[in-house]
């Protein structure tokens, strides 16, 4: 016979701490900080598809939400997928499903119903195609890049950035209804900051990308082929940075931020090309995730400043 179980206060207590934990380890599945700035790029998107004026702040809200629950489901997905792989790295082993926080199959039910509900708001409430495009965003990361790509090419960062690459497109199509040359331009760079932002951390965590037996290009073509790809993606990246300016996408502003931003970056990556250290890496990755941030705002800006 099942002992009954003794109802205290103290018994109420630690029921909500397990709730609020098993939410947290919910909360930590979708990678809220990454997905913070993906769904920025795709808000900057939204704004910036309205020549003058102001996008529908329902459309906005439906769109930033339904972008960010789909974003998030792909993110599980990921975790659940690779949860041998992560509890072979240590930048990863903590991740809920190492640990043994969640279940695989609590993680695949919790995908299906956050990346179902994202696609159902954005096809009710925005429009199909952003539904579509969002789906395809989600199948290039979730399958295209997780399951194929990662573990079989040390490009797998360069064909799998067209995933990271689609938020600002996601945006702009929420609010137009269609993808225009502009919202391509958004998408190419991202694409181009995409192997920069990745190789510079990969260099510092190579060890562990070594043990977990995946194809990063440290690994496979070690540390100066890398850092050499490292500034040579970050010169593409400044040139086409510059591209919004030279299409009249953008104006003045814009560009001086971006030869600012860009020209800080070529830093990082020369200092990283000349004299590596791993402290430098970590330094160049992090101003990855900055540059991508005030380049958006900056493109926002200049767009509210010249109308
Ligand atoms: C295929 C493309 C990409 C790859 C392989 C990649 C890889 C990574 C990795 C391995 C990390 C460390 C995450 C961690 O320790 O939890 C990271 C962090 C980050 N990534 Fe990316 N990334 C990609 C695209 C993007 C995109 C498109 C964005 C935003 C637009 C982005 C924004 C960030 C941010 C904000 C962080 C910092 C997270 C933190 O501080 O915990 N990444 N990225
Ligand atoms: C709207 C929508 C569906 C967006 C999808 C977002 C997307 C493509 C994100 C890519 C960014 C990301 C989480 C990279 C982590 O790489 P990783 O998985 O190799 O890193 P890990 O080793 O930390 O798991």
């Amino acid at each position: 016979m099942r002992a009954a179980k003794i109802l205290t206060p103290d018994s109420h207590v630690a029921d909500s701490h397990v709730a609020t934990a098993r939410l947290h380890a919910f909360y930590v599945l979708t990678k809220p900080r990454v997905n913070s700035l993906i769904v920025f790029c795709a808000i900057i998107g939204m704004f910036l598809a309205v020549p003058d004026g102001l996008p529908s702040p329902v459309i906005v809200l439906a769109a930033t939400v339904g972008i960010a629950c789909v974003a998030g489901a792909a993110a599980a997905m990921n975790c659940l997928i690779e949860m041998r792989i992560d509890a072979r790295m240590s930048r990863t082993r903590g991740r809920p499903l190492p640990r043994g926080e969640l279940t695989p199959r609590e993680t695949l039910a919790f995908a299906v119903a956050l990346g179902g509900s994202g696609l159902l708001i954005l096809h009710q409430l925005v429009n199909p195609l952003t539904m579509w495009l969002t789906l395809a965003t989600f199948v290039g990361y979730a399958v295209v890049y997780t399951i194929f790509l990662k573990p079989r090419t040390p490009q797998n960062i360069v064909i799998g950035g067209a995933s990271g690459a689609m938020p600002p497109v996601l945006g702009w199509a929420s609010v137009t209804g269609d993808v225009s040359a502009d919202a391509l331009l958004l998408f190419l760079i991202i694409f181009a900051w995409t192997p920069p932002h990745f190789w510079s951390l990969a260099l510092y965590r190579s060890a562990d990308y070594a043990r977990a037996g995946l194809p990063m290009l440290p690994v496979t073509h070690g540390p100066e082929f890398t850092r050499l790809s490292v500034l040579l993606y970050t010169c593409i990246l400044f040139g086409v940075t510059l591209l919004p300016f030279a299409t009249r996408m953008s104006g003045i502003p814009y560009l001086v931020a971006a030869i600012a931003l860009g020209g800080c970056y070529l830093g990082h990556a020369w200092r990283l090309y000349v004299d590596y250290s791993d402290a430098r890496a970590r330094r160049a990755f992090r101003f990855s995730i900055l540059y991508l941030f005030l380049l958006f705002a900056a493109l926002l800006a200049d767009h509210y400043l010249r109308f």
